[in-house]
């Protein structure tokens, strides 16, 4: 096993850098997320590590060997892409072989391999069927299969549950998270789904625009984000952005107080949807839609022109256009930069 190093990492197409000096450091056995909107970079980034994709700038060690000028067969990774990418005409287990036998390995050892990863994957009984006789988790299963059986340094996933229902993607989810635990081999995981990268990485990586916003676990993240634009994008309702002013160690938001990180001007104030609480001394806030789902209250409202959305652990039957008093908790304050987005 080994660890991935990734060191001012540029690349361009043409004229247009896409990726701008990006440096990430993958213990061994570690599960990294590359989280971001769509035209972030997070595949560009992945299919460098991969081999796919030239380097324009930087290096990428994996383990103590640096790879930039490897093929891919030579950096000891594999990968599974978003659209399985099987062989049709291939049953179950040639598909879960044929790198083993490209790479000149023993029948025997090559039977050995896929009988045990396909144990390990419960595709035991379909080894025998080509890809259109399965299901889209199974065939999902059988892409992760290839890339268990050459036992790589480093596992590279593409947005791989993309094209599942979500049913399916969550179950999936929990058995990608159970064979890391596992395995426990370095992963690499590109996704745009927040919740994916949440509850399945150590650590996350979020980028916008070629850049990369914060690194941390999924918990610093989510209670320490770094600017707005992390705060808003981890967590699902995403965190609650006030317009505020700041003066004097407070900051004033819809005409209450509340104790500011300090500086003068324009803040914002940050509170996550289950951080406002329902109280007489609260913000005033219009009820537009009431969700239940029945384990919470989902409530979108309105707030000084702003959008605002609360999630409440019990039910509550709120008319729609109604006005409901919401205070953010004030242990559980957000507080960043109006121009700037950075956190204060
Ligand atoms: N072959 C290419 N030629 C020119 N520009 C490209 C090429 N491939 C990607 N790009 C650009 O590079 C940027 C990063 O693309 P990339 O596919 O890595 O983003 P992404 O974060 O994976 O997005 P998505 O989630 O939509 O797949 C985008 O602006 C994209 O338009």
């Amino acid at each position: 096993m080994a660890g991935v190093k990734i060191q001012d990492i540029r690349k361009s197409y043409g004229a247009t850098e896409v990726i701008h000096g990006v440096n990430v450091d993958i213990s061994d056995g570690e599960f990294v997320a590359l989280v971001g909107p769509s035209g972030c970079g997070k595949s560009t980034l992945l299919r460098m590590i991969a081999g796919l994709e030239p380097i324009n700038g930087g290096t990428i060690a994996i383990g103590d060997r640096v790879v930039n000028n490897l093929p891919p067969a030579e950096r000891d990774i594999a990968m599974v892409f978003q659209t399985y990418a099987l062989y049709p005409h291939k049953s179950v287990a040639e598909n879960m072989g044929f790198a083993l036998k490209v790479a000149k390995a023993d029948r025997s050892e090559i039977d050995r391999r896929v009988k045990e990863a396909a144990e390990i994957l419960s595709l035991t009984e379909y080894l025998d069927r080509k890809p259109r006789h399965l299901s889209g988790g199974q065939r999902q299963r059988v892409a992760m299969g290839r890339a268990i059986v050459r036992d790589p340094q480093v596992f590279l996933f593409d947005e791989p549950l993309s094209n599942l229902d979500a049913k399916l993607r969550i179950q999936m989810r929990t058995e990608i998270k159970e064979l890391h635990q596992r395995l426990k081999t370095t992963t690499v995981f590109v996704t745009h789904d927040q919740i994916e990268a949440m509850t399945l990485a150590d650590r996350i990586v979020v980028m916008q625009g070629g850049r990369i916003e914060q690194v941390g676990t999924p918990l610093e993240l989510y209670d320490n984000p770094a600017n707005a634009f992390v705060a808003t994008f981890i967590g699902a309702p995403s965190m609650n952005l006030l317009a505020g002013h700041a003066a004097g160690g407070q900051v004033q938001v819809g005409g209450r107080q509340f104790a500011g990180p300090g500086g003068a001007g324009k803040q914002l104030l940050g509170v996550r949807p289950e951080h406002l609480i329902l109280a007489d001394d609260g913000l005033p806030m219009e009820v537009k839609v009431v969700e239940p789902t029945g384990s919470e209250t989902m409530v979108f409202l309105r707030f000084e022109g702003q959008d605002v959305t609360a999630v409440f652990r019990e039910r509550h039957a709120f008319e729609s256009g109604s006005t409901v008093h919401l205070k953010p908790d004030p242990d559980h304050l957000h507080f960043f930069d109006a121009e700037t987005g950075m956190r204060l």
